[in-house]
Protein backbone atom coordinates (compact mmCIF):
# COMPACT_ATOMS: atom_id res chain seq x y z
CA UNK A 1 0.00 0.00 0.00
CA UNK A 2 1.34 3.65 -0.89
CA UNK A 3 1.44 6.43 1.61
CA UNK A 4 1.93 10.00 0.57
CA UNK A 5 2.26 12.28 3.09
CA UNK A 6 -0.12 15.23 3.10
CA UNK A 7 0.44 18.82 4.25
CA UNK A 8 -0.43 18.47 7.46
CA UNK A 9 1.92 15.90 7.98
CA UNK A 10 -0.64 13.48 8.71
CA UNK A 11 -0.13 10.11 6.51
CA UNK A 12 -3.27 9.28 4.97
CA UNK A 13 -2.93 5.04 2.91
CA UNK A 14 -3.94 5.10 -0.63
CA UNK A 15 -5.20 2.39 -2.45
CA UNK A 16 -5.80 1.17 -5.89
CA UNK A 17 -9.60 2.57 -7.08
CA UNK A 18 -11.94 0.25 -8.36
CA UNK A 19 -12.73 -0.14 -12.17
CA UNK A 20 -15.01 2.14 -13.74
CA UNK A 21 -18.33 0.71 -13.43
CA UNK A 22 -17.66 -1.22 -11.05
CA UNK A 23 -20.93 -0.10 -9.26
CA UNK A 24 -22.73 -3.28 -7.85
CA UNK A 25 -25.98 -3.68 -8.75
CA UNK A 26 -27.49 -5.92 -5.92
CA UNK A 27 -27.82 -3.64 -3.29
CA UNK A 28 -31.64 -4.22 -1.74
CA UNK A 29 -34.24 -1.70 -2.14
CA UNK A 30 -36.97 -1.62 -0.46
CA UNK A 31 -40.38 0.70 -0.81
CA UNK A 32 -41.55 1.53 2.52
CA UNK A 33 -44.83 2.44 1.22
CA UNK A 34 -45.07 -1.46 -0.16
CA UNK A 35 -46.57 -4.48 1.27
CA UNK A 36 -43.84 -7.00 2.23
CA UNK A 37 -41.54 -4.04 3.23
CA UNK A 38 -41.28 -5.74 6.57
CA UNK A 39 -40.02 -8.62 5.15
CA UNK A 40 -37.72 -7.56 2.39
CA UNK A 41 -35.79 -5.53 5.40
CA UNK A 42 -35.39 -8.51 7.04
CA UNK A 43 -33.60 -10.21 4.43
CA UNK A 44 -31.33 -7.71 3.13
CA UNK A 45 -30.42 -7.33 6.62
CA UNK A 46 -29.38 -11.33 6.64
CA UNK A 47 -27.97 -10.89 3.33
CA UNK A 48 -26.11 -8.04 2.91
CA UNK A 49 -26.44 -6.06 6.40
CA UNK A 50 -27.56 -2.95 4.37
CA UNK A 51 -30.44 -2.09 2.37
CA UNK A 52 -31.49 1.38 0.44
CA UNK A 53 -34.81 2.87 1.55
CA UNK A 54 -37.30 4.73 -0.85
CA UNK A 55 -40.36 6.18 0.22
CA UNK A 56 -38.60 7.03 3.34
CA UNK A 57 -40.98 10.09 4.03
CA UNK A 58 -37.85 12.60 5.09
CA UNK A 59 -38.32 15.76 3.44
CA UNK A 60 -35.81 16.66 0.45
CA UNK A 61 -36.02 20.03 0.96
CA UNK A 62 -34.71 19.52 5.12
CA UNK A 63 -31.80 17.35 3.74
CA UNK A 64 -30.79 20.05 1.14
CA UNK A 65 -30.73 22.54 3.82
CA UNK A 66 -28.29 20.81 5.80
CA UNK A 67 -26.06 19.80 2.94
CA UNK A 68 -25.93 23.13 2.14
CA UNK A 69 -25.29 24.33 5.30
CA UNK A 70 -22.49 21.93 5.72
CA UNK A 71 -21.12 22.79 2.40
CA UNK A 72 -21.15 26.27 3.63
CA UNK A 73 -19.10 25.29 7.15
CA UNK A 74 -16.66 23.19 5.16
CA UNK A 75 -15.99 25.76 3.05
CA UNK A 76 -14.97 28.08 5.84
CA UNK A 77 -11.22 28.82 5.77
CA UNK A 78 -9.33 26.26 7.95
CA UNK A 79 -8.45 28.43 10.78
CA UNK A 80 -12.19 29.00 11.48
CA UNK A 81 -12.98 25.53 11.17
CA UNK A 82 -10.29 24.47 13.64
CA UNK A 83 -11.77 26.88 16.33
CA UNK A 84 -14.71 23.87 16.45
CA UNK A 85 -12.04 20.87 17.04
CA UNK A 86 -9.96 18.57 17.34
CA UNK A 87 -12.74 16.63 17.63
CA UNK A 88 -12.70 15.14 21.45
CA UNK A 89 -14.98 12.94 20.48
CA UNK A 90 -17.13 15.74 19.38
CA UNK A 91 -16.53 18.77 17.70
CA UNK A 92 -14.88 19.45 13.98
CA UNK A 93 -12.67 16.57 13.13
CA UNK A 94 -9.95 16.78 9.84
CA UNK A 95 -7.89 13.60 8.85
CA UNK A 96 -7.63 11.67 12.55
CA UNK A 97 -10.71 9.43 13.29
CA UNK A 98 -10.74 8.63 16.83
CA UNK A 99 -8.18 8.83 19.50
CA UNK A 100 -6.32 5.28 18.34
CA UNK A 101 -4.24 6.60 14.98
CA UNK A 102 -6.55 6.03 12.41
CA UNK A 103 -6.49 8.75 9.78
CA UNK A 104 -8.39 9.74 6.48
CA UNK A 105 -8.54 11.90 3.59
CA UNK A 106 -12.03 13.73 5.62
CA UNK A 107 -13.08 16.62 7.79
CA UNK A 108 -16.32 16.19 9.60
CA UNK A 109 -18.37 17.47 12.33
CA UNK A 110 -19.44 15.10 15.17
CA UNK A 111 -21.98 15.60 17.34
CA UNK A 112 -23.81 13.40 20.34
CA UNK A 113 -27.39 13.24 20.38
CA UNK A 114 -29.97 12.62 23.59
CA UNK A 115 -33.69 12.23 22.91
CA UNK A 116 -35.23 14.68 25.53
CA UNK A 117 -34.71 17.42 25.34
CA UNK A 118 -33.72 16.90 21.16
CA UNK A 119 -29.75 18.41 22.05
CA UNK A 120 -26.66 17.93 21.83
CA UNK A 121 -24.66 16.16 24.88
CA UNK A 122 -21.05 16.77 26.11
CA UNK A 123 -20.46 18.97 23.14
CA UNK A 124 -17.06 20.78 25.35
CA UNK A 125 -18.10 23.96 22.89
CA UNK A 126 -21.53 24.33 23.66
CA UNK A 127 -21.26 25.53 27.02
CA UNK A 128 -24.25 27.81 27.17
CA UNK A 129 -27.07 26.22 29.32
CA UNK A 130 -29.43 26.38 27.39
CA UNK A 131 -27.97 25.07 24.20
CA UNK A 132 -30.55 23.50 22.26
CA UNK A 133 -31.33 22.54 18.61
CA UNK A 134 -34.79 23.88 17.96
CA UNK A 135 -34.73 26.70 16.08
CA UNK A 136 -30.78 26.72 15.37
CA UNK A 137 -28.48 26.29 12.40
CA UNK A 138 -25.09 24.89 12.46
CA UNK A 139 -23.45 27.75 12.66
CA UNK A 140 -25.32 29.01 15.74
CA UNK A 141 -24.10 25.83 17.42
CA UNK A 142 -20.57 25.99 16.48
CA UNK A 143 -19.84 29.39 16.95
CA UNK A 144 -20.29 28.68 20.60
CA UNK A 145 -17.18 27.05 20.93
CA UNK A 146 -14.40 29.83 22.33
CA UNK A 147 -15.14 33.61 22.09
CA UNK A 148 -12.33 33.74 19.56
CA UNK A 149 -14.37 31.62 17.53
CA UNK A 150 -17.89 33.53 18.32
CA UNK A 151 -16.14 36.57 16.76
CA UNK A 152 -15.42 34.80 13.67
CA UNK A 153 -18.44 33.01 13.23
CA UNK A 154 -20.06 36.44 13.73
CA UNK A 155 -18.45 38.09 11.05
CA UNK A 156 -18.64 34.84 9.18
CA UNK A 157 -22.58 35.52 9.64
CA UNK A 158 -22.27 39.27 9.21
CA UNK A 159 -20.46 39.01 5.80
CA UNK A 160 -22.70 35.83 4.88
CA UNK A 161 -25.97 37.00 5.96
CA UNK A 162 -28.02 35.30 8.44
CA UNK A 163 -28.09 31.41 8.98
CA UNK A 164 -30.88 30.52 10.76
CA UNK A 165 -32.56 27.73 9.37
CA UNK A 166 -33.51 25.04 11.90
CA UNK A 167 -32.48 22.25 9.36
CA UNK A 168 -30.48 20.41 11.77
CA UNK A 169 -33.07 19.46 13.84
CA UNK A 170 -35.98 19.11 11.43
CA UNK A 171 -33.31 16.77 9.71
CA UNK A 172 -32.62 14.73 13.07
CA UNK A 173 -36.41 14.30 14.11
CA UNK A 174 -37.20 12.91 10.34
CA UNK A 175 -34.60 10.60 10.12
CA UNK A 176 -34.93 9.38 13.87
CA UNK A 177 -38.48 8.58 12.89
CA UNK A 178 -37.34 7.02 9.89
CA UNK A 179 -34.89 4.73 11.48
CA UNK A 180 -38.23 4.22 14.39
CA UNK A 181 -40.17 2.98 11.60
CA UNK A 182 -37.77 0.80 9.96
CA UNK A 183 -36.55 -0.85 13.45
CA UNK A 184 -40.47 -1.74 13.91
CA UNK A 185 -40.68 -3.31 10.32
CA UNK A 186 -37.58 -5.13 11.33
CA UNK A 187 -39.65 -6.40 14.52
CA UNK A 188 -42.67 -7.22 12.58
CA UNK A 189 -40.65 -9.31 9.50
CA UNK A 190 -39.08 -10.94 11.91
CA UNK A 191 -42.20 -11.90 13.47
CA UNK A 192 -41.90 -10.80 17.09
CA UNK A 193 -43.78 -9.14 20.21
CA UNK A 194 -44.20 -6.37 21.14
CA UNK A 195 -43.36 -4.49 18.20
CA UNK A 196 -41.48 -1.56 19.68
CA UNK A 197 -38.95 -4.18 20.67
CA UNK A 198 -35.86 -2.96 18.67
CA UNK A 199 -37.47 0.70 18.11
CA UNK A 200 -38.18 1.39 21.55
CA UNK A 201 -34.33 1.25 22.15
CA UNK A 202 -33.81 4.23 19.74
CA UNK A 203 -36.69 6.26 21.23
CA UNK A 204 -35.75 5.89 24.27
CA UNK A 205 -35.00 9.30 26.35
CA UNK A 206 -31.78 8.13 27.56
CA UNK A 207 -30.61 6.36 23.88
CA UNK A 208 -27.34 7.48 23.17
CA UNK A 209 -27.48 9.01 19.04
CA UNK A 210 -24.47 10.42 17.58
CA UNK A 211 -24.69 12.49 14.26
CA UNK A 212 -21.64 13.05 11.78
CA UNK A 213 -21.52 15.19 8.79
CA UNK A 214 -18.22 14.06 6.85
CA UNK A 215 -16.52 15.94 3.83
CA UNK A 216 -14.09 14.11 1.38
CA UNK A 217 -12.50 16.72 -0.60
CA UNK A 218 -12.33 16.22 -4.47
CA UNK A 219 -8.17 15.71 -5.10
CA UNK A 220 -7.55 16.06 -8.46
CA UNK A 221 -3.75 14.61 -8.33
CA UNK A 222 -5.45 11.48 -7.47
CA UNK A 223 -6.64 11.12 -10.87
CA UNK A 224 -3.44 11.72 -12.42
CA UNK A 225 -2.16 8.38 -9.98
CA UNK A 226 -5.02 6.38 -10.34
CA UNK A 227 -5.33 6.04 -6.91
CA UNK A 228 -8.01 6.90 -4.27
CA UNK A 229 -7.21 8.47 -0.80
CA UNK A 230 -8.76 6.11 1.70
CA UNK A 231 -11.47 8.33 3.13
CA UNK A 232 -12.54 6.25 5.56
CA UNK A 233 -11.19 2.91 6.76
CA UNK A 234 -13.07 -0.09 6.50
CA UNK A 235 -15.19 -0.67 10.17
CA UNK A 236 -19.19 -2.07 11.17
CA UNK A 237 -20.59 1.08 12.72
CA UNK A 238 -21.22 -0.19 16.57
CA UNK A 239 -24.82 1.18 17.55
CA UNK A 240 -28.25 -0.65 16.75
CA UNK A 241 -28.41 0.58 12.99
CA UNK A 242 -26.87 3.64 11.09
CA UNK A 243 -28.82 5.72 8.50
CA UNK A 244 -26.39 7.74 6.11
CA UNK A 245 -27.35 9.71 3.16
CA UNK A 246 -25.07 11.28 0.97
CA UNK A 247 -25.05 13.18 -1.92
CA UNK A 248 -24.23 12.10 -5.56
CA UNK A 249 -20.69 10.81 -5.51
CA UNK A 250 -19.53 7.27 -5.42
CA UNK A 251 -16.94 6.18 -2.94
CA UNK A 252 -18.89 4.42 -0.06
CA UNK A 253 -18.22 0.63 -0.63
CA UNK A 254 -19.37 -2.51 1.43
CA UNK A 255 -17.91 -5.74 1.97
CA UNK A 256 -20.20 -8.93 1.08
CA UNK A 257 -20.58 -12.19 3.06
CA UNK A 258 -17.64 -13.78 0.34
CA UNK A 259 -15.47 -11.06 1.49
CA UNK A 260 -15.45 -8.88 -1.57
CA UNK A 261 -15.57 -5.01 -1.92
CA UNK A 262 -18.57 -3.55 -3.83
CA UNK A 263 -18.96 0.13 -4.67
CA UNK A 264 -22.47 1.28 -4.05
CA UNK A 265 -24.15 3.50 -6.44
CA UNK A 266 -24.43 7.33 -4.84
CA UNK A 267 -28.56 8.20 -4.41
CA UNK A 268 -28.67 11.47 -2.89
CA UNK A 269 -32.95 10.80 -2.85
CA UNK A 270 -32.67 7.42 -0.82
CA UNK A 271 -31.20 6.53 2.74
CA UNK A 272 -28.79 3.67 3.33
CA UNK A 273 -29.06 1.56 6.70
CA UNK A 274 -26.41 -0.02 8.01
CA UNK A 275 -26.67 -2.62 10.23
CA UNK A 276 -24.40 -2.46 13.12
CA UNK A 277 -23.14 -4.23 15.63
CA UNK A 278 -25.95 -4.33 18.79
CA UNK A 279 -28.69 -5.51 16.11
CA UNK A 280 -25.71 -8.65 15.14
CA UNK A 281 -25.83 -9.27 18.74
CA UNK A 282 -29.40 -8.73 19.12
CA UNK A 283 -30.59 -11.38 16.49
CA UNK A 284 -27.58 -13.84 17.89
CA UNK A 285 -26.11 -13.46 14.44
CA UNK A 286 -28.73 -13.70 12.27
CA UNK A 287 -27.99 -10.23 10.84
CA UNK A 288 -24.26 -9.48 10.05
CA UNK A 289 -22.99 -5.92 10.71
CA UNK A 290 -21.88 -4.84 7.65
CA UNK A 291 -17.82 -3.67 6.90
CA UNK A 292 -17.87 -0.88 4.91
CA UNK A 293 -15.48 2.11 4.02
CA UNK A 294 -15.28 5.50 2.04
CA UNK A 295 -12.58 5.74 -0.89
CA UNK A 296 -12.23 9.65 -1.91
CA UNK A 297 -12.86 10.14 -5.40
CA UNK A 298 -10.29 12.46 -7.10
CA UNK A 299 -12.76 14.24 -9.14
CA UNK A 300 -15.92 15.16 -6.90
CA UNK A 301 -16.14 16.17 -3.10
CA UNK A 302 -18.49 13.54 -0.89
CA UNK A 303 -20.79 15.21 1.80
CA UNK A 304 -22.65 12.37 3.85
CA UNK A 305 -24.56 12.60 7.38
CA UNK A 306 -24.81 9.89 8.89
CA UNK A 307 -27.33 9.43 12.26
CA UNK A 308 -26.41 6.39 14.45
CA UNK A 309 -28.83 5.11 17.04
CA UNK A 310 -27.01 3.47 19.61
CA UNK A 311 -29.75 2.32 22.81
CA UNK A 312 -29.43 3.57 26.59
CA UNK A 313 -25.66 3.39 28.09
CA UNK A 314 -27.67 0.88 30.76
CA UNK A 315 -29.35 -1.66 28.07
CA UNK A 316 -28.14 -5.12 28.63
CA UNK A 317 -27.22 -5.97 25.19
CA UNK A 318 -27.85 -9.62 24.06
CA UNK A 319 -29.77 -11.99 21.89
CA UNK A 320 -33.41 -11.28 22.01
CA UNK A 321 -35.34 -14.35 23.88
CA UNK A 322 -38.00 -14.00 20.81
CA UNK A 323 -35.70 -14.73 18.45
CA UNK A 324 -33.93 -17.86 19.66
CA UNK A 325 -34.80 -21.57 19.11
CA UNK A 326 -35.60 -24.28 21.42
CA UNK A 327 -32.32 -24.77 23.05
CA UNK A 328 -30.35 -21.82 21.15
CA UNK A 329 -27.13 -20.42 22.90
CA UNK A 330 -26.11 -16.91 23.12
CA UNK A 331 -23.39 -16.31 21.16
CA UNK A 332 -22.22 -13.32 23.01
CA UNK A 333 -21.12 -12.41 26.74
CA UNK A 334 -23.32 -10.09 27.78
CA UNK A 335 -22.51 -6.61 27.94
CA UNK A 336 -24.17 -2.97 28.22
CA UNK A 337 -24.36 -0.70 25.86
CA UNK A 338 -21.84 1.82 27.67
CA UNK A 339 -19.56 -1.26 28.52
CA UNK A 340 -18.94 -1.54 24.08
CA UNK A 341 -18.56 1.86 23.81
CA UNK A 342 -16.26 1.86 25.98
CA UNK A 343 -14.40 -0.60 24.69
CA UNK A 344 -15.14 0.49 21.16
CA UNK A 345 -13.57 4.02 21.62
CA UNK A 346 -9.82 1.92 22.56
CA UNK A 347 -10.05 0.11 19.68
CA UNK A 348 -8.77 0.60 15.79
CA UNK A 349 -11.08 1.75 13.35
CA UNK A 350 -10.87 -1.60 11.56
CA UNK A 351 -10.91 -3.89 14.82
CA UNK A 352 -13.37 -6.64 14.87
CA UNK A 353 -14.83 -5.28 17.96
CA UNK A 354 -17.51 -7.88 18.81
CA UNK A 355 -14.40 -10.31 18.35
CA UNK A 356 -13.83 -9.77 22.38
CA UNK A 357 -17.38 -10.58 23.16
CA UNK A 358 -17.98 -13.58 21.01
CA UNK A 359 -18.01 -17.01 22.96
O1 LIG B 1 -19.16 9.05 4.95
C1 LIG B 1 -19.71 8.01 4.62
O2 LIG B 1 -20.33 7.89 3.58
C2 LIG B 1 -19.65 6.82 5.55
C3 LIG B 1 -18.87 7.09 6.79
C4 LIG B 1 -19.05 6.04 7.83
O3 LIG B 1 -19.16 4.89 7.54
C5 LIG B 1 -19.11 6.44 9.24
O4 LIG B 1 -18.99 7.65 9.54
O5 LIG B 1 -19.31 5.55 10.11
FE1 LIG C 1 -19.68 3.67 9.28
Amino acid sequence: MVVLANPALVEIPLVRPQKHGAFFSAIPVVDLSKPFSAEALVKACEDVGFVKVINHNVPMDVVQRLEAEAVKFFEMPQVFKETSGPADPFGYGNKRIGPNGDVGQVEYLLFGITSKPLSYTSMSFLEEPSSCLFGLSLFDLIRTRRLVAKHCFLLWLFICGPYRSPALSEYLLAVKKLASDVLELIAEGLKIEPRDVLNGLVTDEQSDGLFRLNHYPRCPLLERLDRSWTGFGEHTDPQIISVLRSNNTTGLQISLKNGSWVSVPPDQESFFIVVGDCLQVLTNGRFKSVRHRVLANGSKSRVSMIYFFGPPPAEKIAPLSQLMGEGEQSKYKEFTWGEYKKAAYKSRLGDNRLGQFEK
